[in-house]
């Protein structure tokens, strides 16, 4: 009995309700997590918020510093970094066995290269509007997704918090991570890695099922979306609502390089399904087999290839958004 005393006060005494778990990711936006840390760490400090950081010191590290952070009390995470640094808090939240994943909430300020999750809640990109949005803490309940892929023969499961992109749009994730693992910089990069996989990837031939619907088609590429954006403010999933309990799949069927070249304005403004080549399911369950195997990026990182599974983990993450968003996702409501 006493045990079990001790065992239920434990957590309690060291919860830290007020306090943010900071973690950075030095590597974002080319190294901008290290170089703009010491302005955002002084403008959380100006603003009185009460914050303990730390930095990663390797890929999947947020992962384990979330979890850690967790079991030592912490309830209130930020993300300094890009989509990428989102993806393993999330994975960490979900990971972690403490507490019920809606009990964290995450909030973020962007430093990465996309940035394609804080797009979708019209979050400030100024440091001093980014840190008020975290004070003023509007919340939002979002879904989640779990994909299966596979990577050298290896099966694996990751959850993301934006959006998967498979075919051609996961070869030019693969593509990316290449050139920046070479050292290449710069906002163009996405852009000469789309060209890049454009001269060399060819679509294949995919056997899905989609909730009860099977189809089989010659798919060039395929995004499913939480969140509307990806490839660096791509509208991709324009109509993705992030807590209907769906994905939204926009499917790319096969098409000539130079119609992909044609359309790329499309990709931008919103208008993808204009395109009688390219249209939208809503799904909860949607499972993926391709020949030959298909890539895939999850969250903008370059992960593995088919076949897939993806489920909807609906309402599962409490994030801070911008007042914006907040404002038109209630007016929605009414
Ligand atoms: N200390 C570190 N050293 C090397 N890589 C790291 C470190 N910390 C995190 N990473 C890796 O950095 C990668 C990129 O992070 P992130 O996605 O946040 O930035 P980004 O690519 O610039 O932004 P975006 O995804 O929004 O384009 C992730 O794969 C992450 O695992």
């Amino acid at each position: 009995m006493k045990t079990l005393f001790l065992l239920e006060l434990k957590p309690r005494d060291k919860l830290k309700d007020n306090r943010w778990k900071v973690i950075i990711n030095p590597k974002a936006g080319s190294g901008r997590g290290h170089k703009d840390w010491p302005i955002i760490k002084a403008t959380l400090e100006s603003k009185g918020v009460e914050f303990d950081f730390e930095f990663t010191k390797k890929r999947y590290h947020a992962v384990e510093l979330t979890v850690s952070a967790i079991n030592n009390g912490y309830r209130k995470i930020i993300a300094v970094g890009g989509d990428g640094t989102v993806n393993e808090i999330v994975n960490g939240i979900f990971i972690q066995q403490q507490v019920p994943t809606t009990e964290i909430l995450l909030g973020t300020i962007a430093v990465g290269t996309g940035n394609d999750w804080a797009r979708t809640y019209k979050l400030p990109w100024d440091y001093s509007s980014a840190v008020e949005a975290l004070i003023e803490q509007h919340d939002f309940l979002q879904d989640i997704g779990l994909a299966t892929f596979y990577e050298t023969k290896v099966h694996h499961n990751r959850y993301f918090a934006n959006a998967v992109g498979i075919g051609f749009d996961g070869a030019v994730g693969f593509r990316f991570n290449r050139l920046k693992e070479l050292g290449r910089r710069g906002k163009w990069l996405y852009i000469l890695a789309l060209v890049h996989s454009l001269i060399v990837y060819r679509a294949t031939r995919v056997y899905a099922r989609i909730d009860e619907r099977s189809i089989k088609s010659d798919i060039f590429s395929a995004t499913l979306g939480i969140g509307k954006f990806n490839g660096g403010g791509m509208l991709q999933v324009p109509d993705a609502v992030s807590d209907d309990g769906l994905f939204d799949m926009t499917i790319i069927r096969k098409l000539s390089k130079w119609n992909v070249l044609r359309n790329l304005p499309i990709l931008y403004n919103g208008k993808i399904y204009d395109h009688p080549k390219i249209s939208v399911v809503r799904a909860k369950e949607i499972a993926i087999h391709s020949l030959p195997a298909m890539p895939m990026e999850l969250d903008g990182e370059a992960v593995g290839h088919s076949p897939f599974t993806f489920g909807i983990v609906p309402r599962a993450i409490r994030v801070v958004v911008g007042a914006t968003f907040r404002e038109q996702a209630e007016s929605a409501m009414i």
